[in-house]
């Protein structure tokens, strides 16, 4: 396993072309994304739990998306594990894959990618691959020994939040990601906050970077209609197996009524129409299934 540049490994990777991983999103759609970039503990995932409420943008943790990934029993999942522990960089191609399914699968089409891209190569590697740029980068700078100090009481059980691979996390940042940042500065798309105030300080002044986008808040904003789709993504796979053809039915169905809601309805009418559709399909889907 030889290191390269930019904190990442050479290591062996599983791309598992039979899953529908979503490696051709977004196709022709038009997507905002923007990137939400800081060290680790910075409080970036604090940050976009709030600006999810008030601006309608999906939130997608890379991180989060990785541990998922370990969770899932994947073929890649020890890699990843192995590569979190150290504080390493996880090949693109693993990332990017897991970026494009979760944004398929969302509906939405704004999104707040939080963590990511940790490198050059990262962000290279994004941009060709989805040929998408993010509309901005909000930076949130804070201090090593505030972060530190906050990674130190966030309790979540994490294998990295620890002293050891703290340091490491904040070594790859320094020489890896910061050139990141660096380069959405040099294009002007950078929006910087000072990330060592409290939350509250801290999201006022990212509610002003995002004020644009507050009229165009939409029903995916709502909660109640999360809720309600976070149900309808989850149930199918519960119900019956995640390969069976009623399964795939239900996921095309989805993905339409998704569009439908964030484009046409109010939030009221969306929740009673989700809740509608979701009640016909638990009843009727074991009928549907002894069909197909
Ligand atoms: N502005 C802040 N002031 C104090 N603590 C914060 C602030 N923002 C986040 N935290 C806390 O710090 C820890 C790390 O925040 P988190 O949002 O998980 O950071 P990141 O996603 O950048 O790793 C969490 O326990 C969170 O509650
Ligand atoms: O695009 C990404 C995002 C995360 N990680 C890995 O996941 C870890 C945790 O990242 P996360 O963003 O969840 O936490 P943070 O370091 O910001 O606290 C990192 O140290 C990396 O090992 C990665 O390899 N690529």
């Amino acid at each position: 396993m030889g290191t390269t540049l930019n904190g990442t490994v050479d290591v062996p990777v599983v791309v598992d072309e039979s899953k529908d991983a979503g490696e051709n999103f977004p196709g022709d759609k038009k997507i905002t994304v923007v990137f939400v970039l800081g060290g680790p503990g910075s409080g970036k995932g604090t940050q976009c739990a709030n600006i999810v409420k008030h601006f309608g943008f999906t939130h997608l943790s890379a991180g989060d998306l990785l541990r998922a990934e370990i969770k899932s029993g994947s073929e890649n999942g020890t890699m990843i594990q192995n590569m979190i522990k150290e504080g390493k960089i996880v090949p693109s191609e693993v990332t990017i894959k897991l970026l494009q399914r979760a944004m398929r699968e969302s509906g939405n089409d704004k999104f707040l990618i939080d963590g990511f891209p940790r490198n050059e190569e990262n962000r290279a590697a994004f941009e060709n691959v989805t040929k998408i740029e993010p509309e901005f980068v909000l930076f949130l700078d804070c201090s090593e020994e505030e972060m530190e100090q906050r990674i130190l009481g966030r309790n979540q059980g994490r294998d990295d939040d620890n002293i050891e691979t703290i340091r490491k996390r904040f070594k790859v940042f320094m020489e890896s990601s910061l050139p990141v940042v660096e380069y959405y500065n040099s294009k002007g798309k950078l929006r910087k906050v000072d990330g060592g105030k409290s939350v509250e300080e801290v999201f006022e002044a990212v509610k002003e970077i995002f004020s644009p986008y507050s009229a165009q808040a939409n029903t995916v904003g709502n909660s109640k209609v999360s809720t309600v789709k976070g149900f309808l993504r989850w149930w199918p796979d519960f119900r019956i197996d995640g390969s069976h053809v009623a399964c795939r039915w239900f996921r095309t169905a989805r993905r339409i009524l998704s569009r439908i809601l964030t484009k046409a309805m109010s939030p009221k009418a969306t929740y009673i129409f989700v809740v509608c559709i979701a009640v016909f399909a638990y009843v009727y889907m074991p009928t549907i299934e002894g069909y197909m």
